[in-house]
């Protein structure tokens, strides 16, 4: 279903909380959805090098970067990474790089915007807590649902038909 958030509105609109941002597609998985783990870290993407090496059982990584389109918490090498580790997106309230190589990977990735430079890895940056994105709360735990038409959090698990 390439349409799924239009879908789940009209059907589940009490349960779910849009995620309103400028939001670009960037990865070849442009519907994605999956149980929300969480990262809020600035211009060091050190989190999410790591939590994207560990198994990721379909899940999606919600990451805070601050809005910041100077450096990029996400690339060709983190994201191979991603898929490999079978987790089903990421999203980074950031910026990405090597755009036309995420362009080909079977992951879904959205971000604010893409810039050509990396972070500099300090060890800096959290995981697992509690994030406000656009105004909205948003736990690890949380389920989020993504599309060409947005990206939409609910606390529970939606059902969803085939
Ligand atoms: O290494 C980085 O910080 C980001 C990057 O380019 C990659 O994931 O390949």
């Amino acid at each position: 279903m390439l349409d799924l958030l239009p879908d789940l509105f009209d059907e589940f609109a009490d349960e779910l909380t849009l995620l309103a941002a400028p939001w670009r597609q960037y990865g070849a998985k442009r519907v994605f959805c999956g149980e929300v783990v969480t990262v809020k870290c600035f211009e060091d993407n050190s989190r999410v090098k790591e939590l994207l090496a560990e198994p990721g059982h379909g899940r999606v990584l919600l990451v805070d970067g601050g809005g910041s389109l100077e450096k990029a918490l996400l690339g060709d090498l983190i994201a191979t990474s991603a898929v490999k580790n079978a987790w089903s997106g990421v999203i980074i309230y950031g910026a990405v790089r090597d755009v036309a190589t995420l362009n080909t990977l079977a992951l879904g990735v959205q971000a604010l915007g893409h810039v050509p430079i990396k972070t500099e890895r300090r060890g800096v940056g959290d995981k697992e807590l509690p994030l406000t994105l656009a105004g909205v709360d948003v736990f690890p735990g949380n389920w989020l649902y993504a599309d060409d038409n947005g990206v939409a959090i609910s606390r529970t698990r939606l059902p969803l038909k085939d």
